[in-house]
């Protein structure tokens, strides 16, 4: 079970730390890997993030950021001298921004003596359809974009991608073993997909590559979330 548990990613979509803590609590040492995302840490601030330090958790600061490569940079020296394991940014800022908040992580980590965070970036949204797609005016497919981008993200030193489990065998072909594919959009069989699109089992998203899966309401929801944890863990074991 070790091998899998610092693969599954729990996401905090909650407005407080009431429900933060329950949560937490209550998946215990079956989850040691959780997602602080843009309401959590625009609700409560720092406080998430204390708060997983002290129980010893792993830590992917989900603010996708983007803007231009100076202020992408900064913020992202910003989220490295905070100490989580994973930061990202949008794969749509382009070369420059992912290449300049790259080389920010690496000489901040550096500077402070402290272990660097995997800097990823989002591809194409899970949520995302061919209808929506299509209101974008993109010359190519989801699929063709997501792998273009996750090159694109390789090359400017970066060391992985969020994408959906559908792509995630196209990117391990382009980008190879190392490059770390981070897939949401993972529903159990059976569990409602919500606002997700693009999804697939865990059993199907770790065959396809994936190596982090960020999973939320088909826990967090749950009516018992460490049930619900331990049954995906088993079914990522198995896989
Ligand atoms: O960057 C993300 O984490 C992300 C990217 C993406 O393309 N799709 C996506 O769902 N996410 C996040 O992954 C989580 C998925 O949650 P559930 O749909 O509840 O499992 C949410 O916190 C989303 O913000």
């Amino acid at each position: 079970m070790e091998q899998v548990r610092n693969r599954l990613i729990v996401a905090l979509d909650f407005a407080s730390m009431a429900e933060v803590r329950e949560l937490v609590e209550s998946l215990g040492d079956a989850v040691s890997y959780y997602k602080v995302g843009m309401q959590l840490f625009y609700g409560v601030g720092m406080e998430c993030l204390t708060y997983l330090r002290e129980k010893g958790k792993d830590v992917f600061l989900d603010l996708k950021m983007h803007d231009i490569p100076n202020t992408v940079a900064q913020g992202a020296a910003s989220l490295t001298r905070l100490g989580v394991a994973m930061i990202n940014v949008q794969a749509s800022g382009g070369p420059a921004m992912m290449r300049a908040a790259a080389e920010q992580v690496a000489e901040t980590a550096a500077s402070l003596n402290i272990p660097r965070p995997k800097l990823i970036a989002v591809t194409v949204l899970t949520s995302m359809n061919d209808t929506e797609w299509a209101a974008l005016r993109s010359a190519t497919s989801i699929s063709e974009q997501v792998v273009h981008l996750a090159k694109l993200a390789q090359d400017a030193g970066l060391d992985g991608v969020v994408a959906s489990p559908q792509e995630a065998e196209q990117i391990r072909k382009v980008c190879g073993e190392d490059f770390a594919i981070v897939t949401p959009g993972v529903r159990p069989q059976g569990s409602a997909l919500n606002d997700q699109s693009r999804v697939a089992t865990p059993v199907d998203a770790l065959q396809a590559g994936a190596h982090y899966l960020v999973i939320g309401r088909p826990i967090t929801k749950a009516e018992n979330p460490r049930a619900a944890a331990l049954s995906i863990l088993e079914e990522m074991r198995k896989a």
